[in-house]
C-alpha cells in the first residue's frame, strides 16, 4: 500500500481539516447588535447539545456568588491580563465598567480540544483581530432585513435607551457595510423569518462541518460524521 502524505488525510475533511492536531475549526457569527445571533445560537445548542460550546472568558471583575473560577470565567487581575494581551495570547479584549474581559486563543483551543466546535459571538472588531491570528474558523454574518427593521427588534427587546439605540444602530450601518463585502465572511445570512433563517445556517453548518444527521427512533437528531 503506498504511503500517502499527511497533506493528504488533511484534505479528506472539510470543517474537521485540522482536527488531527487542533480540533474542528471554530465558528464565529457575527452581525449588528440585535439582529439576531443569539436566538440562533440558542437553537443550535438546543438541537445539538454536545457538539458546539462556548469558549471560557477571562475578565478582571469580582467572581460572583456561585461562579466558578475556569468554568464562568477565567477570573483575572488588570496587570497580568495586559501583559498576556501584550503578549498576543488575546483574540479579542474589550472594557465594560472599568474591567477587562477578553477572549484567549487557549480559551478556544481548549474547546476544540473536547472535539467541539468552539461558538464565538463577537463583533467587527473581534472578526478582524480574529483574522490577523491562526485560529482559522468559519465566519458567518448575520444581517437584519432593513434597519428599520433591526430598529423594531432592539425596541421590542426592552432593553435599550434612546441612546444606545441611537449608537448600536450607527454601529449597525457600518458593520453592515464591512459585513456585505464580499470576501470578509464565508456567509451572509439575512435574519428575515427566523424559522427560515436557522433551516440555512442549520444547512450551512452541517455542509461546512461534514456532518450529517438522521431522525432517530425518538426523533431526536443525531450526528454523524460521514
Ligand atoms: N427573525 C426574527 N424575527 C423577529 N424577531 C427576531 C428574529 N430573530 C431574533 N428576533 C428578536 O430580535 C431581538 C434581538 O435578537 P438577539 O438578542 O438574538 O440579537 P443579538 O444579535 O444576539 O443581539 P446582541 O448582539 O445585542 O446580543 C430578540 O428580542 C429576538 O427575539
Amino acid at each position: 500500500m503506498p504511503i500517502l502524505p499527511i497533506q493528504w488525510f488533511r484534505t479528506i475533511k472539510i470543517g474537521y481539516s485540522n482536527m488531527i492536531h487542533k480540533g474542528p475549526r471554530p465558528l464565529v457569527l457575527c452581525g449588528p447588535s440585535g439582529t439576531g445571533k443569539s436566538t440562533l445560537i440558542k437553537r443550535l445548542f438546543d438541537e445539538f447539545p454536545d457538539t458546539f460550546k462556548f469558549s471560557v472568558s477571562h475578565t478582571t471583575r469580582m467572581p460572583r456568588p456561585g461562579e466558578e473560577d475556569g468554568t464562568h470565567y477565567h477570573f483575572t487581575d488588570k496587570e497580568k491580563m495586559q501583559q498576556q494581551m501584550k503578549n498576543g495570547e488575546f483574540i479579542e479584549t474589550a472594557t465594560f465598567s472599568g474591567n477587562l474581559y477578553g477572549t484567549s486563543k487557549r480559551a478556544v483551543e481548549e474547546v476544540q480540544r473536547l472535539g467541539k466546535v468552539c461558538v464565538l459571538d463577537i463583533d467587527i472588531q473581534g472578526v478582524k483581530q480574529i483574522k490577523r491570528t491562526d485560529l482559522n474558523p468559519f465566519y458567518v454574518f448575520v444581517k437584519p432585513p432593513s434597519i428599520e427593521e433591526l430598529e423594531r427588534r432592539l425596541k421590542a427587546r426592552n432593553t435599550e435607551t434612546e441612546e444606545s439605540l441611537e449608537r448600536r444602530l450607527s454601529i449597525a450601518r457600518s458593520e453592515l457595510e464591512y459585513g456585505e463585502t464580499p470576501g470578509n465572511f464565508d456567509v451572509v445570512i439575512e435574519n428575515d423569518e427566523l424559522e427560515k433563517t436557522y433551516e440555512i445556517l442549520r444547512n450551512f453548518i452541517l455542509a461546512t462541518y461534514n456532518l450529517r444527521c438522521s431522525t432517530g427512533e425518538s426523533s431526536v437528531f443525531r450526528f454523524f460524521r460521514r
